[in-house]
């Protein structure tokens, strides 16, 4: 591309009229065959960015975690302390497959979701899978401001999100699409989002 001014007479040096940008966002919410689904470990942006993504496209959003923390009445703290994680997996798997059934949006899901091989086949068949990758060192300041993830609270934060990066990154590489989440704000890697899933669908 030249770097000669260009002048406004043709135009071409205007800014994206936001409208033109919404008709486009219009048009890929129509074309959207499946929900979003966004994946990926604790911190990398999957509830923040997910609502997002939803508000750019005009359409629902849903957060598992807090599907699952309203079909029980607990927070998922309390559901982990009070019956422990594989009764958290088994109603996480339940209530995953219903917003696989019902939601039409954006679905941001917990981070250990997609490692059940029954929830991300159902994913994988029934949504666009979308891996918010994200480096460790980020994750860990991230989900350092807040007490609420039952995972990280016995031991050492960076050493539990690394070690289950190792264990993890596998099943997300198994999504079609994969957006870094680290260094750009909320509605970066929101917009990333769509012009990958835009990409992905033509
Ligand atoms: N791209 C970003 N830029 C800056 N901060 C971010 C970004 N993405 C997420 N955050 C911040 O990181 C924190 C965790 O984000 P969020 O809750 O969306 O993560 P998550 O992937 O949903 O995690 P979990 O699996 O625990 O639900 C929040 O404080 C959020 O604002
Ligand atoms: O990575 C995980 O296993 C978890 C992530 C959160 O979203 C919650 O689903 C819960 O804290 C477990
Ligand atoms: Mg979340």
């Amino acid at each position: 591309m030249s770097n000669r001014p260009q002048t406004s007479e043709a135009g071409a040096d205007a800014a994206p009229s936001p409208d033109i940008e919404r008709q486009a966002l219009h048009d890929l919410r129509r074309r959207l065959p499946k929900p979003i689904v966004l994946v990926g470990l604790m911190g990398a942006g999957k509830s923040t960015v997910g609502r997002k993504v939803a508000s750019l496209l005009e359409c629902s959003f849903c957060d598992a975690d807090e599907a699952i923390e309203d079909a029980a009445q607990r927070s998922v703290s309390e559901i982990f302390e009070a019956h422990g994680e594989a009764y958290f997996r088994e109603g996480e798997r339940r209530v995953i497959a219903r917003l696989m059934r019902e939601e039409t949006g954006v679905i941001a899901t917990g981070g250990g979701a997609f490692c059940n091989n029954e929830t991300r086949e159902l994913i994988l068949e029934e949504g666009i899978a979308v891996w918010i990758d994200c480096d460790i060192d980020t994750l860990v300041e991230r989900t350092g401001r807040r007490n609420s993830r039952p995972l990280l609270k016995n031991g050492d934060p960076k050493e539990i999100l690394t070690r289950l990066y190792e264990e993890r990154a596998p099943f997300y590489a198994e999504a079609p699409i994969r957006i870094s989440g680290s260094n750009n704000p909320h509605l970066e890697t929101a917009k990333n989002i769509l012009e990958a899933v835009e990409r992905w669908l033509s």
